[in-house]
């Protein structure tokens, strides 16, 4: 039974990964997820200059989840080049991921104009979704904002490259989206970042859990499951079929990942339940899923991929 999966053209012998922010700040964090039973790694979103992000305390666990308000903290762009590089040459037979964000076009266009000038031969992807940094809008909610930038970004840049999404909620916004997004060569759409903006109350204390916004934050974990697993299947109908889809939100077992994959996702990423496991969590989650397959006659995702069947 096979976890593998192929995404923008590149085959990975296991469709998890983490979902960008986490386990992905450093070389530290990233030769841990390297080294585990994950198919690859995507970086932490990586700006123009580096960054110290947000006062601490800025991420909390919670009983169903996570609340965080990191506020992009990141080494910069050339940092995860070059590591990035030096994974390419170590294990050459895998294909990474780098996370990038500029606070406005001509820093999107910066960033991918120093990809192209690196070795980096891997994908790229476009968050378009920090809900933490103050005074910076969620740019998947500026849908004329999305258009202008894909335009620039297709113009300077030819490499598979995907956009991480916020969480939407209205049909009609899958709608206006979904007829953005298909007028690009996007290898791929990744539903969904946290969804912003939650508050989260220690009542002993009557007092917010993180430092930063007031103690709003992005949520992740348990409550996001039902938005995510609705993102992947509101695109995974809507978008033209070579613009494959990446899920992530609420995957904390390997029946979580087979809903993702149900709804139509290619790759499945882990976020705040990496956080609370640590990389160890792939090897549970890779067999938990194995379990769901075999219990089903399954021996391979598209098998079951995008089949959710409906009651109509
Ligand atoms: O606060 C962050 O660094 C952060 N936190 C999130 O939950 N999603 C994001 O895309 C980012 I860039």
């Amino acid at each position: 039974i096979s976890t593998e999966t192929t995404l923008a053209g590149y085959h990975f012998d296991n469709c998890f990964m983490n979902a960008a922010g986490v386990y992905c700040y450093d070389a530290a964090e990233l030769n841990q997820v390297q080294a585990s039973m994950a198919g690859t790694f995507v970086t932490k979103s990586a700006t123009v200059m580096p960054r110290s992000g947000n006062p601490e305390p800025r991420y909390q666990p919670t009983r169903l989840g996570s609340i965080n308000s990191m506020g992009l903290p990141n080494e910069g762009l050339p940092y995860y080049l070059d590591y990035v590089s030096q994974q390419q040459k170590a294990v050459p037979d895998k294909t990474y991921f780098q996370s990038i964000t500029g606070f406005n076009i001509e820093e999107d266009e910066q960033l991918l104009a120093q990809i192209s000038a690196s070795d980096f031969k891997g994908v790229v992807e476009l968050n378009l979704s920090c809900p933490n940094v103050p005074g910076k809008p969620q740019t998947g909610y500026d849908f004329e904002m999305v258009e202008r930038i894909l335009t620039r970004v297709f113009t300077v840049y030819h490499g598979p490259l995907g956009v991480k999404l916020p969480p939407y909620f209205d049909i009609v916004h899958f709608d206006q989206m979904a007829a953005i997004l298909n007028q690009f060569p996007l290898a791929f759409v990744n539903s969904v970042n946290s969804i912003g903006n939650g508050l989260k109350i220690d009542v002993a204390t009557e007092r917010v859990v993180i430092k930063p916004k007031h103690g709003f934050g992005g949520i992740g974990g348990d409550y996001i499951k039902p938005t995510a697993l609705a993102n992947v299947h509101a695109f995974y109908q809507r978008l033209n079929p070579a613009i494959q889809i990446i899920g992530t939100g609420g995957i904390k077992s390997g029946q979580d990942a087979f809903e993702h994959i149900l709804c139509g996702a290619s790759m499945v990423q882990v976020g705040t339940a990496l956080q609370k496991e640590g990389p160890i969590i792939f090897e549970r989650l890779t067999r938990e899923l194995q379990t769901s397959m075999a219990q089903k006659g399954y021996t391979k995702l598209s098998d079951f991929r995008g089949k959710l069947q409906y009651l109509d």
